[in-house]
């Protein structure tokens, strides 16, 4: 595996990587990988001739208050892990190169991005949507996969790369790969590692409350009392507040107050102590 930390060593590698119409699919991270991403890893092994993955904690999807010096930085871990999944290519640059002195553009994409995560983080998707869409440049890759924990990321993404005709010639497509779950149902992320173990028992309570309402949901509960329940539910079990609890159309994420039959997710962000959790499921 080759470990670049320039724009000019990644042009290099990546020209290398897709010579002679070979294909390279990236995976983008933030870092202290787990199952969840080996995941990714290993679906766009399957994809793709090459697989490069970038770890950048990127500081403008974080909030003044947010959790950016906490955020959990293991390169050497995350190499190893890396190599041994046999990834070609890891970019990882620093700040500065990511946004060097002058630096002033910011992609911003409107609807998708506003509700759920987008209102209680504000900026949040800014950040993400433009470092993702300066990924796809610096990488060009034919394939690029992101996880449907992130199901609102994922959504802001795909809206950024169609409508910024990024989809030809730089990434052809943008997989989903279904979440990851710990045995007792848990999304597998990079922040688990903030809780406790009580609150690591507890938080397990956020996918179980969520199979509660969906079992509710179709068994003809009304929305607003099943999604009241659900939040009671979660505040009961220890979690310290809920950002948001809300029935949405899977692809445009407009909230919904029934189920019409086209697809719906449920989504929620709840707090455990200072952690903030997010899951999603299909309604
Ligand atoms: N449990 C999971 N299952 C599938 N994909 C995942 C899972 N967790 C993270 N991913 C995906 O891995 C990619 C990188 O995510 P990131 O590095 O932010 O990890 P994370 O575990 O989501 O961290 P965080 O704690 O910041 O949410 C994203 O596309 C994300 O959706
Ligand atoms: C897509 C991403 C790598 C952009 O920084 C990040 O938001 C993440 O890890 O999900
Ligand atoms: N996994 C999404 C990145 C973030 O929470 O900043």
């Amino acid at each position: 595996m080759q470990t670049v930390t320039t724009r000019e060593m990644l042009r290099t590698a990546v020209d290398g990587l897709r010579a002679e119409g070979r294909t390279l699919a990236l995976v983008p991270t933030m870092g202290a990988l787990h199952e969840g991403h080996l995941t990714l890893v290993r679906e766009a092994k399957s994809r793709a001739d090459s697989v490069a993955v970038s770890i950048f904690v990127n500081p403008t999807q974080f909030g003044p208050n947010e959790d950016l010096d906490a955020y959990p930085r293991r390169m050497a871990e995350d190499s190893a892990l890396l190599e041994k999944e046999g990834v070609a290519l890891l970019w990882a640059p620093g700040v500065a190169e990511m946004y060097p002195d002058g630096y002033a553009t910011n992609v911003s994409v409107s609807g998708v991005s506003e509700g759920l995560c987008g209102a209680a983080r504000p900026g949040h998707f800014d950040g993400v949507a433009t470092v993702v869409c300066k990924l796809f440049n610096q990488v060009r890759p034919d394939l690029a996969l992101f996880g449907e924990k992130d199901w609102q990321q994922l959504a802001v993404i795909r809206r950024m790369a169609a409508d910024l005709d990024l989809v030809r010639p730089h990434v052809s497509a943008i997989h989903g790969v279904p979440t990851v779950r710990e045995a007792d149902g848990l999304a597998l992320s990079s922040r688990n590692q903030y809780l406790s173990p009580e609150q690591r028992q507890q938080a397990a309570e956020l996918p179980q409350a969520m199979r509660d309402a969906i079992a509710a949901l179709h068994s003809g509960s009304a929305v607003a009392p099943t999604l009241a329940a659900m939040e009671a539910h979660l505040l009961q079990a220890g979690f310290a507040s809920v950002d948001y609890a809300t029935l949405a159309d899977a692809a445009s994420l407009v909230p919904l107050d029934s189920l019409s039959g086209a697809p719906a997710r449920l989504l929620v962000a709840a707090r455990i102590g200072g952690t903030r959790l997010i899951d999603n499921m299909a309604v």
